[in-house]
């Protein structure tokens, strides 16, 4: 069905953390990260429409489920978004009916609620507060998550503080990333307590202007981590399986495993490769996710409206 004129769509992109160091802990309790993140072209889809009263969230897709068993619909990030925007507008939430397809695993490390209540910061400050900047956005937003701000930017960038410190870098050379979850939820606290060594060195220098190629990349990334694999596999040995499947399989440029897991990504030149890896690793393991996706998303409606 084609949308209404009113109605108001956006992509809420998969966050990958292409390398994660945990560089130190804030007294609060926080970690403080040096990561470098992307956004690939696969998520979930936040959907606005005008209603005559009241905020309501309709969950449809694939994860609305899981998600509902996962917690109370009054937590969602989607809904928490919506009235924190309202809040600082100033202004009533109401007259909104909002929809989430829920097409990415839960509590699986590639920043689902993050990126979905980005997305409706996004199409509400369009309503609500079209004059409210960036900043101000990324703020609101760091209160609902240390995902968010990196989420709100959007584009590759490197990650520092808590996630609240983003600097976007220049566009990454063209690949396909593989994005791999066996179903196994994993809660981000559990993983940063069971970190055993917490001040780790930063991640090395990146090049000036970019990375002329993807074999200066996956080199550059060659030096690099995800300090918080160690501790997710500990808690949730499947991950180290969902690793050692994908490194079966050629040709990978490398395998690892997202912010606190349990989701894993490979890094592949093309998505005819990366789609012929995905039929061999889903006829070995039917339950798990697989999806393959170009690693840059096009920012914007998720319908090009
Ligand atoms: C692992 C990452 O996904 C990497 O991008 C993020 O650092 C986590 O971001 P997030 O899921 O949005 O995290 P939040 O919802 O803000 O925090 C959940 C919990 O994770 C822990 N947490 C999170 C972020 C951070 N930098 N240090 C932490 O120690 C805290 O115990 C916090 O209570
Ligand atoms: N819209 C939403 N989508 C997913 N989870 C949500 C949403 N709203 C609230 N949650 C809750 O947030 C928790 C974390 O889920 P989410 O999928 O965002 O984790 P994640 O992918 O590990 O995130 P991150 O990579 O940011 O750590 C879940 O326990 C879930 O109940």
């Amino acid at each position: 069905m084609a949308p209404s004129s009113a109605e108001r769509r956006r992509l809420a992109p998969a966050k990958v953390n292409y390398a994660l160091h945990v560089t130190g802990r804030r007294a609060d309790g926080y970690h403080l990260i040096d990561s470098l993140v992307g956004f690939p072209a696969i998520g979930d889809t936040v959907t606005a429409r005008p209603a005559t009263e009241g905020l309501d969230l309709v969950v449809t897709g694939p994860f609305a489920e899981t998600l509902a068993e996962a917690g109370n619909m009054a937590e969602n990030l989607v809904l928490q978004a919506a009235r924190a925007l309202a809040h600082h507008a100033g202004i009533a939430p109401q007259g909104l009916h909002l929809t989430l397809e829920k097409s990415l695993p839960i509590a699986a490390g590639i920043g689902g609620g993050s990126s979905d209540a980005t997305a409706t910061l996004k199409l509400l400050r369009d309503l609500w507060a079209p004059a409210l900047a960036d900043a101000e956005l990324a703020r609101i937003g760091l209160a609902l998550g240390a995902d968010l701000p990196m989420c709100l930017n959007g584009r590759p960038a490197r990650i520092t503080g808590i996630g609240e410190t983003v600097t976007t870098i220049p566009p990454l050379p063209d690949h396909t990333l593989l994005l791999v979850n066996p179903g196994t939820c994993v809660a981000t606290p559990t993983i940063f307590k069971a970190l055993t060594q917490r001040d780790n060195p930063p991640l090395p220098d990146l090049p000036r202007g970019g990375f002329d190629s993807l074999e200066e990349f996956v080199d550059w990334l060659g030096e690099t981590r995800n300090d918080l694999e160690p501790p997710a596999i500990d808690t949730a040995p499947v991950i180290g399986e969902v690793l050692a499947a994908l490194r079966q399989h050629q040709p990978i440029r490398l395998a690892r495993m997202s912010g606190s897991g349990a989701t894993c990504f490979a890094i592949v030149d093309n998505p005819v490769e990366a789609g012929e890896i995905a039929t061999r690793l889903a006829a070995q393991h039917p339950t798990w996710w697989i999806r393959s996706a170009p690693a840059t998303s096009s920012q914007g409606t998720a319908d090009g409206t």
